[in-house]
């Protein structure tokens, strides 16, 4: 469980995390999403102890993380991505974490299998990929077999099957009835992963529900094709519905369910050759809850940058 309180974290005259309250609760996979800037690394060093709040506290099952006996056996962090650069094997470079906060060597042996790197324990790490250097990452974050596990982007740069893997970890893990936080910019990833979502804007929460009810928040429309597609869209104008144009043959209603359009349709003789009600997705409602808290934004779209290349 981590519980952050008016947690505030100011550098100079910027806030980076601006008296911020949630709980991060055991059982599930929480994931933690905003924008570049929005504050997220800074809130995950603050509660492992790496950075001091300005303002406010942060709890780790109960007590702020410097205050634990044994740190690593309450909380388990994957914070740089960076591959360790280090001309030790994998199995030594765990042995030496092990020893300086008197973990038993048996658990390195252990958290190499957990994280599948055995085949590759005895090689320089400096060598390693960067799928297998977060493997690496993610086998010292366990090493104290820690109730809470951090992962700041823990499949940024993996393939396929690193990122599924991951994902199958962190839900086994939370099963078990521990507490993971993790951040991604991924979203799909994300919607397949976490059960409840913590948005950060410019420092601020701006949102904290379960997954399910983020997507549930963007609305549902209905795609509707037909080669008089005109027609249907007329017959259904009315108020409270609004009918976009997207194709030459193809309309978005939002306001009318599918039955009630396709009856529409038949009622002025025109034939449709699509109706597909589509539900949001995790991005459409992270797009829509971030739109003004972004703090890096490039005002120029990709179809505009490309004509005015062409043109030139
Ligand atoms: N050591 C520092 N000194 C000054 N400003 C900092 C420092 N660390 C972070 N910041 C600023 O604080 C804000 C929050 O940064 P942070 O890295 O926590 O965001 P983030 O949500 O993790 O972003 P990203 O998705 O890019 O990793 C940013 O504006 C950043 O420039």
């Amino acid at each position: 469980m981590i519980e952050a309180t008016s947690l505030t974290k100011r550098y100079g005259a910027k806030t980076a995390v601006d008296s911020i309250d949630f709980a991060v609760r055991p059982g599930q996979v929480t994931g933690f999403l905003g924008p570049n800037g929005a504050g997220k690394s800074t809130t995950m060093r603050m509660i492992v102890g790496l950075d001091r709040p300005s303002a406010g506290r942060v709890l780790v099952n109960g007590k702020p993380y410097a205050e634990h006996a044994a740190p690593l056996r309450e909380v388990g962090a994957l914070l740089e991505a960076k591959a360790v650069h280090t001309g030790r094997s994998a199995r030594n470079h765990l042995r030496s974490i092990a020893a300086t906060h008197g973990i038993p060597r048996r658990r390195v042996d252990e958290v190499i299998d957990l994280t599948g790197l055995h085949s590759v324990a005895g090689k320089r790490v400096g060598g390693f990929s960067l799928g297998m250097g977060q493997r690496l990452g993610l086998a010292a974050a366990l090493l104290g077999d820690p109730a809470t596990l951090i992962l700041d982007e823990p499949v940024n740069g993996l393939d396929p099957e690193g990122v599924l893997w991951v994902r199958g970890f962190v839900r086994q893990f939370a099963a078990q009835g521990r507490t993971v936080l993790l951040s991604s910019h991924l979203m799909s990833e994300m919607a397949l992963t976490a059960d409840h979502i913590i948005v950060l804007g410019k420092g601020r929460v701006i949102a904290n529900a379960t997954v399910a009810e983020i997507v549930g928040s963007t609305q549902t429309f209905v795609r509707v094709r037909s080669p008089r597609i005109d027609e249907v869209a007329r017959r259904l104008t009315q108020p409270d519905v609004t009918v976009t144009s997207v194709d030459a043959d193809v309309i978005e209603v939002r306001g009318l369910p599918a039955d009630v359009i396709g009856d529409a349709a038949l009622s002025v003789g025109v034939a449709l050759h699509e109706l597909t009600t589509v539900q949001g997705s995790l991005e459409d409602a992270y797009m829509n809850l971030t739109r003004d808290e972004v703090e890096y934004r490039t005002t120029v779209t990709p179809d505009a940058a490309l004509a005015e290349g062409i043109a030139r």
